[in-house]
């Protein structure tokens, strides 16, 4: 089998982000498993031919270097990773500025990336920023996300508060909605495995909708509300006071502060 990317990526964490990336990579052939190295002491289960160590290897580099651990590790697993020379360094880290992660690790070029749970399908979001010029390094760090889904560049490094507040929590977000939907479908009576079926396939028909008829979202939601009928008065529940933008806005406000504090917490004092 041939792999769309040359060279070796070792992937740092392979948790649930690190995890989808990879499996989407490997199902869409952009890297045999053998180009492949996992660093993470705990995974367990990875896809066949993928090599697992604890730690880096001393003296080797990797062609590409993804970060995909805790934020709040970065102080811990640096050190690790402090005499390997990637050419480029992806960072998925939330909050951490790549100002942040070149004080620590040497790259030549650092790229930060944003993804969300989707990736796993092909069906994500991908925020990328880079303050290098490094055309090639640029193109390859696209090339690398774009069989994972959208894929945009942000001009400003301190808007990745809120596209992980909107496109990298966001998922969690809908997953809450289909819950509540669920829920309240099973409250009026249906079998609670009905409900939850009929909700994710109303999200999934939905989304696909508005993604395929380039409508507004408020002009899809007047489509379905005949006038007089059920969903007006669904909707007037909704938009009483602005409830709902009101409780999305506090909490995007309240992901992107989060995102704020992991920033500031890992300049710590290197
Ligand atoms: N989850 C998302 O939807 C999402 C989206 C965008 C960005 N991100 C970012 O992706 C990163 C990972 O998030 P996650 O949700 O995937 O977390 P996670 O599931 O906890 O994955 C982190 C992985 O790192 C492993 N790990 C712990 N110590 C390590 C070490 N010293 N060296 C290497 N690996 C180590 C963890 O193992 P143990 O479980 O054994 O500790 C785990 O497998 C975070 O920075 C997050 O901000 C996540
Ligand atoms: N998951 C990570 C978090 O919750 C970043 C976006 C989605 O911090």
């Amino acid at each position: 089998m041939s792999a769309s990317l040359p060279g070796r990526l070792w992937l740092v964490g392979a948790g649930n982000m690190g995890g989808a990336m990879l499996e989407r990579w490997l199902a869409g052939g952009v890297f045999r498993p053998d180009q492949l190295l996992v660093i993470d002491p705990g995974a367990k289960t990875l896809p066949a031919g993928v090599a697992r160590v604890d730690a880096a290897p001393e003296g080797e580099s990797p062609d590409i270097l993804l970060l995909a651990i805790k934020p709040q590790l970065l102080d811990a697993v640096a050190p690790t990773l402090a005499t390997c020379r990637p050419g480029l360094l992806v960072s998925i880290l939330a909050g951490v500025e790549a100002a942040t992660i070149a004080a620590r690790i040497p790259a030549a070029t650092i790229v930060r990336a944003m993804p969300n749970l989707p990736v796993s399908l092909g069906q994500g979001v991908v925020a990328l920023h880079s303050d290098a010029a490094d055309t090639p390094a640029r193109d390859t760090a696209e090339a690398l996300m774009a069989p994972l889904g959208l894929v945009e560049w942000l001009d400003d490094e301190t808007l990745f508060h809120a596209v992980t507040a909107l496109s990298g929590s966001g998922p969690g977000f809908v997953y809450r909605f289909i819950a509540a939907l669920a829920e309240g479908g099973a409250t009026l009576g249906l079998p609670a495995d009905q409900a939850q079926r009929f909700a994710v396939t109303t999200v999934e028909g939905a989304a696909a909708l508005a993604s395929a008829s380039g409508a507004t979202p408020d002009a899809l939601a007047d489509r379905v509300a005949s006038p007089g009928g059920t969903t007006r008065a669904g909707l007037d529940v909704l938009d009483d006071g602005d409830a709902i933008r009101r409780l999305v806005a506090a909490t995007l406000t309240a992901a992107a502060r989060r995102s704020e504090e992991l920033a500031d917490a890992a300049k710590g004092a290197a």
